[in-house]
């Protein structure tokens, strides 16, 4: 079984006064096994941030299904959403998301927090993560007193802390130097490789080069992917380049 499945997904948004709609996603359908690490392309505008949002639970589909761990969001009732997204899904954001009031550590604590964790149980998450991070020392610092790679790191951290399902992640180097993007990746890669299901939304040719599979949204569908498989990455980042060529002059190609 699949960890992921998104079927025939179709989000259309109406206006207040039902006079204007817009299909962002009109037949989406693919699966992702656990482990996988997927990035998601598409011009601006082809409905990226409307399946995450969907996939994050944040927002519910006009038809089709999501399924993660075999369980339909459908099923789901909204008051038990925040519990389950919680549980199950870990969020990296391009703007990291972390609360200046709070230092790194609780930060990264916060999940546990509201879920009403114990303090050993957090403790003992705590070390292996930052050690592979490289925050343990910047643990009693606060958001504002560290670089854009440490906080998008933290924010990692936080997602990685309640040990989700599956990590979603919305343009993670869209705020980091290439420095810092190229870390970034190298951490993602090593996360994948130790069993971490990642999905990530990315305008990036280079981020998504280090992706395992390259899913290519065009004009709400999924219009073409590219696997990595044992190509490399300059091979991969040559592949998805040219998709998005094709896909800019008109797409007949893969069509
Ligand atoms: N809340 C909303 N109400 C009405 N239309 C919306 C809403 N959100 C998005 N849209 C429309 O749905 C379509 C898809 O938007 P979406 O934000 O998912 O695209 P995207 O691929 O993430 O774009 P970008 O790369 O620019 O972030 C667009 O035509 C957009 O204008």
């Amino acid at each position: 079984m699949a960890l992921l499945e998104v079927r025939h997904l179709k989000k259309t948004y109406t206006n207040r006064f039902g006079t204007n709609q817009v299909e962002a996603l009109k037949d989406v359908t693919f699966s992702m096994e656990e482990g996988e690490y997927t990035a998601v392309m598409g011009e601006s505008g082809s409905g990226k941030t409307t399946l995450l949002n969907l996939l994050a639970s944040f927002d519910r589909p006009t038809s089709g299904d999501i399924i993660l761990n075999g369980l339909p969001f459908r099923k789901i009732q909204d008051k038990d959403l925040a519990v389950y997204r919680r549980k199950n899904l870990g969020f990296v954001f391009q703007d990291f998301n972390l609360l200046d009031t709070l230092s790194v550590r609780d930060n990264i604590f916060l999940p546990l927090v509201l879920a009403g964790e114990k303090t050993e149980e957090m403790k003992k998450r705590l070390s292996p993560l930052v050690k592979v991070l490289r925050i343990s020392d910047l643990l009693d610092k606060f958001p504002y007193e560290i670089s854009g790679g440490q906080k998008q790191r933290t924010a990692i951290a936080r997602a990685l802390i309640t040990e989700p399902k599956l990590i979603l992640a919305d343009e993670p180097t869209g705020a980091l130097d290439s420095r810092a993007s190229y870390e970034l990746l190298h951490m993602f890669e090593q996360i994948n490789q130790a069993g971490q299901t990642i999905l990530m939304v990315t305008h990036s040719t280079t981020a998504a080069s280090h992706a395992k599979r390259v899913l290519f949204i065009k004009d709400g569908t999924v219009y073409h992917q590219i696997y990595r498989g044992d190509k490399s990455r300059d091979e991969m980042f040559r592949k998805i380049s040219e998709t998005l060529t094709v896909m800019a002059s008109g797409g007949k190609e893969y069509a």
